[in-house]
């Protein structure tokens, strides 16, 4: 089978970590435990999120005096695509001796005139209270918005187009190289009348990058790994459950929160719409089991479609 993974801010660096390097690296191990269980079974695809990173970058780009300019979002984004790509790098050769592995700089196209420049929703960095918050935005030009119960800079999140580089992905996936790429949702680019491409300031989000990657490369499954066994209905209430198999018309029927699980449920959807093939959302210390139907919660076309597992 080829799969697809799309691995969690969170798994990176969980809420209230300090960002430092050997937090993330050790986070990054434990991700790969369970990644190279995959490998070992699957042709394998990972993305993964960027969005406490590439904050955190912004703001010592910010801060240093030598600039004329602080470093624009797009260079952020390659930056991070750089680091974790490294890291996942050296974790996944360690953990798959004999293994080709690769970790790719790419980038994804978005349109100039996405609406998205105009209403920035992407959160980036790290959480503030909201008196700060503000401050910083009045301070530094930022718009900021809260995130559960603090508040975050957010930057436009244009909706993806295309991976540039998806056919130099495809064929690594074909020649059994497990790759590492769009990173951070890919680092965000336009194409001008001459063809030519460049940067633009905005973090896409790596869970819809990733569905529209998942259906460019054929992929049997989309596996969004997070902090949370399965999506719940009634998030936060006393009566919240637990969704196991369910379908895109279900959860579409379902209001998620924009800065977390919406665009999670937006992803699986559309590539489960579009393809007719699984999806799942859920924890990802259980992606093997997830991939066989046994946990997370999975997204097939209709109830009693049959998992591509059991064919
Ligand atoms: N309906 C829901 N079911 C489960 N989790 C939800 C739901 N709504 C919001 N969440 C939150 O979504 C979070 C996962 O989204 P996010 O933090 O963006 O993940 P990641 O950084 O791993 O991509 C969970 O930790 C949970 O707090
Ligand atoms: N770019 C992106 O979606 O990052 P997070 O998953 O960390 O928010």
């Amino acid at each position: 089978m080829r799969v697809i993974v799309a691995l969690g801010g969170n798994a990176l660096l969980k809420r209230g970590d300090r960002p430092d390097a050997d937090t993330q690296i050790a986070n990054v191990n434990i991700a790969v435990k369970t990644l190279a269980k995959l490998a070992e079974e699957h042709e394998l695809i990972i993305t993964h999120g960027n969005g406490p990173q590439v904050g955190m970058l912004a703001l010592e780009s910010a801060a240093d005096t030598n600039l004329t300019r602080a470093y624009s979002f797009d260079t952020l984004g390659a930056e991070t695509q750089g680091m974790i790509g490294y890291w996942m790098l050296q974790a996944l050769q360690n953990a798959l001796p004999g293994r080709q592995v690769m970790a790719l700089v790419t980038q994804t196209l978005v349109s100039a005139v996405d609406p998205a420049f105009e209403n920035p929703t992407k959160f980036v960095g790290q959480v503030y209270e909201q008196a700060e918050a503000e401050k910083l935005a009045r301070e530094n030009d930022w718009v900021v918005r809260q995130d559960g119960q603090y508040w975050r800079r957010v930057v436009p999140s244009p909706a993806p187009q295309r991976v540039v580089e998806t056919r130099l992905i495809r064929k690594a996936v074909r020649d059994g190289v497990v790759v590492v790429c769009a990173g951070g949702g890919g680092i965000p680019v336009v194409r001008d009348a001459q063809g030519r491409l460049s940067g633009v300031e905005a973090v896409i989000d790596k869970d819809l990058t990733a569905s529209m990657l998942a259906e460019a490369l054929d992929c049997d499954a989309f596996l969004i790994l997070t902090d949370v066994p399965r999506v719940m209905k009634d998030f936060g209430t006393p009566q919240q459950s637990e969704i196991g198999h369910t379908t895109p018309y279900e959860l579409r029927s379902i209001d998620f929160p924009a800065g977390s699980m919406g665009p999670k449920v937006e992803a699986v959807c559309r590539f489960v719409e579009t393809t007719g093939d699984m999806a799942a959302i859920g924890k990802l210390d259980q992606a093997v089991e997830i991939l066989k139907g046994k946990a997370g919660t999975i997204i097939t076309p209709s109830a009693t479609w049959p998992l591509i597992s059991t064919l």
